[in-house]
């Protein structure tokens, strides 16, 4: 279990900045959390605290109950993933892990099982030096699994990896959870964390905009429509028409609907003896109920094609 309470992290200096401000949250075990938001939302700061590698100006958090500090032995509580490593490149794999395993007193049979859960046994002799950008993010991985942590937190870990890789990681991270492990993951990837993740931990210029499980974000969002296909399609559109309901028509007797549901518009169709060919609901991507909710805390927006400067 994570928990954040008022969590808040200021920068000072010539550019003071408020990166995280009054986080609260949690994160239960036995769930994959995806944390997500724009760039510069406070995702890495907000990880790096957790991690006791930042210290929060105000509030608290804690891992498994305790700060990460206060915990005798943190590999064995927390495995973490963070966008920037530093490994010996002249080292091979197989010598990174058992330097890390010989630190902490783990077994080398801790070495071997994490090398064969992330499929780099056959390269476990190679120099860090040479391997892919994927291969470099599956050691990260193998290192923060070396002490059977109870608790995994990994920054944007499908950053660099082929369609492969990224599938690896999305079964890792359920396997993890299903076993009963806290995850909490970030990424910019929505539709891999649609995936992925069950619930999910939106921020937004360092404050917390959604926490809630995938479903139900993308339910909630209300950008999903509904596609009717009818011989009276027009006649249908007036039954429909109301201040919250909008329809557009790409092709004769299909109707594109939003802002009401399947049943009500069923039940309109019946009570009105109007043929209904088809009636299919489109849930909302989670990309575009994630755009729509953080579209106003985003620091850099992208000026539009032709709009003016
Ligand atoms: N050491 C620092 N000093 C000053 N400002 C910082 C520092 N570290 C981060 N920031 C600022 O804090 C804000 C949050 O940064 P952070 O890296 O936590 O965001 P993020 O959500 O992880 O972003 P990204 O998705 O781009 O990685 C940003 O505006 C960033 O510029």
């Amino acid at each position: 279990m994570i928990r954040a309470h008022g969590l808040t992290k200021r920068y000072g200096g010539k550019n003071p900045k408020t990166a995280v401000d009054d986080l609260s949250f949690e994160v239960r075990p036995g769930t994959v959390t995806g944390f997500l938001g724009p760039n510069g939302a406070g995702k890495s700061t907000t990880m790096r605290m957790l991690l006791g590698l930042d210290a929060p100006t105000s509030g608290r958090c804690t891992v498994g109950g305790r700060a990460y500090a206060g915990h005798s032995a943190p590999l064995t509580e927390v495995g973490a993933l963070l966008e920037a490593r530093s490994i010996h490149p002249g080292r091979s794999a197989y010598h990174h892990l058992m330097a890390l395993a010989h630190t902490h007193g783990f077994p080398r049979s801790r070495v071997e099982a994490v090398l064969g859960t992330t499929g780099l046994s056959d390269v476990a002799g190679r120099r860090v030096k040479g391997f892919s950008l994927g291969m470099g993010q599956r050691l990260g991985i193998a290192a923060a699994l070396l002490g059977d942590p109870a608790t995994l937190i990994l920054d944007e870990p499908v950053n660099g990896l082929d369609p492969e890789g990224v599938l690896w990681i999305r079964n890792l991270l359920k396997a993890q959870a299903a076993d009963g492990r806290t995850v909490l993951v970030s990424s910019h990837l929505m539709s891999e964390m649609a995936v992925t993740a069950d619930h999910l931990i939106i921020v937004g210029r360092g404050k917390l905009l959604a926490d809630t499980t995938v479903e139900r974000f993308v339910r909630d969002s209300g950008t999903g429509s509904v596609k009717v296909v009818s011989p009276a399609a027009a006649h249908l559109a007036e039954l429909l028409a109301g201040p919250a309901v909008t329809i557009t028509s790409d092709t004769p007797g299909t109707l594109d609907i939003r802002g009401t549901d399947a049943e009500h518009i069923g039940r309109t169709a019946a009570a009105h003896a109007v043929p209904l060919f088809e009636l299919t609901p489109h849930s909302a991507s989670l990309e575009q109920a994630f755009m729509d909710l953080t579209h106003d805390s985003v620091e850099y927006v992208t000026p539009l094609e032709g709009a003016a400067a």
